[in-house]
């Protein structure tokens, strides 16, 4: 059994895979990260390796824990990839967007694939039919666009995505809305357009916490899948096993 874990810079993503499939996941802030993990070894014992990749900066109680009672891997670039990194600036690329485009080709193997993750940050990542990773984009996420609003002005409240959702926002809080989700999911339907008129018969995959909230609300109907980092974790991690 394979535990992964996925930390991002609003939640921590933990499952257990077996054979590839994921049996139990958890979602729980960075400061639950001790009890959670006793919790799952508790009601998994079966788990032997685990993988870590993490875009936050200190996580080194975290990984004593997982290197203590685990076969520990972590996600650098010193692991054996699936894809041919062309990113100018590997060293700096985020350890999530690499499990995001692992999962890209274990899912749509030799396709045009771009995946977005709209969580803390909107990152779009694009891999083409020759297994090779050029890159993306990185913008504000939903929430990140609420508080920048709050709290760059001396005026605008701190809102969260509601149901309502206005073209003409005909209030502060209906104005705000409309700015923020129909302006993130114009950038989302306009990048994917773009994309798409650069590369034919395109493979589009929404995850992230937004993703369900945007995927309904998309010009572009989407396959969100809520999962599809964790799978390229554990895929990374079957294929390091075996190496
Ligand atoms: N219950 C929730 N708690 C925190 N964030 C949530 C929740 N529901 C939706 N979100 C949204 O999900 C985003 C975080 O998504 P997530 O994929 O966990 O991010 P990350 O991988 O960066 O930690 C937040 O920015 C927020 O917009
Ligand atoms: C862009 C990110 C902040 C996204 O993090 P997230 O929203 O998933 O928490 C992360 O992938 C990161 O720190 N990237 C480093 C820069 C890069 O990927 O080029």
């Amino acid at each position: 059994m394979n535990l992964v874990v996925d930390i991002g810079n609003t939640s921590v993503k933990m499952a257990v895979f077996q054979n590839n499939s994921l049996l139990h996941k958890l979602i729980f802030p960075l400061s639950d990260f001790s009890n959670n993990f006793q919790k799952i070894k508790i009601q998994f014992p079966e788990i032997e390796t685990t993988i870590l990749s993490s875009v936050v900066k200190t996580i080194s109680k975290e990984k004593k824990l997982l290197q203590r009672d685990t076969y520990f891997f972590e996600l650098t670039q010193a692991l054996s990839l699936p894809f041919e990194n062309k990113y100018a600036t590997p060293a700096t690329l985020g350890k999530d967007r690499i499990a995001l485009v692992a999962a890209a080709v274990a899912k749509f193997p030799k396709k045009n694939t771009l995946v977005i993750d709209a969580g803390t940050c909107v990152t779009f990542d694009f891999k083409n039919d020759k297994e090779e990773y050029l890159g993306g984009a990185i913008s504000p996420g939903l929430e990140m666009r609420f508080k920048a609003l709050h709290n760059f002005t001396a005026n605008l409240p701190l809102l969260k995505p509601g149901e309502n959702l206005e073209l003409i926002g005909g209030s502060t809080e209906a104005s705000m809305t409309s700015g923020v989700v129909n302006g993130l999911l114009l950038e989302i339907d306009g990048t994917i357009a773009s994309y798409a008129t650069e590369y034919e018969d395109l493979t589009i995959i929404l995850t992230g916490g937004d993703a369900q909230f945007l995927s309904v609300r998309l010009k572009n109907s989407i396959f969100a899948n809520s999962n599809f980092l964790l799978e390229g974790l554990n895929y990374i991690l079957e294929f390091n096993k075996t190496q």
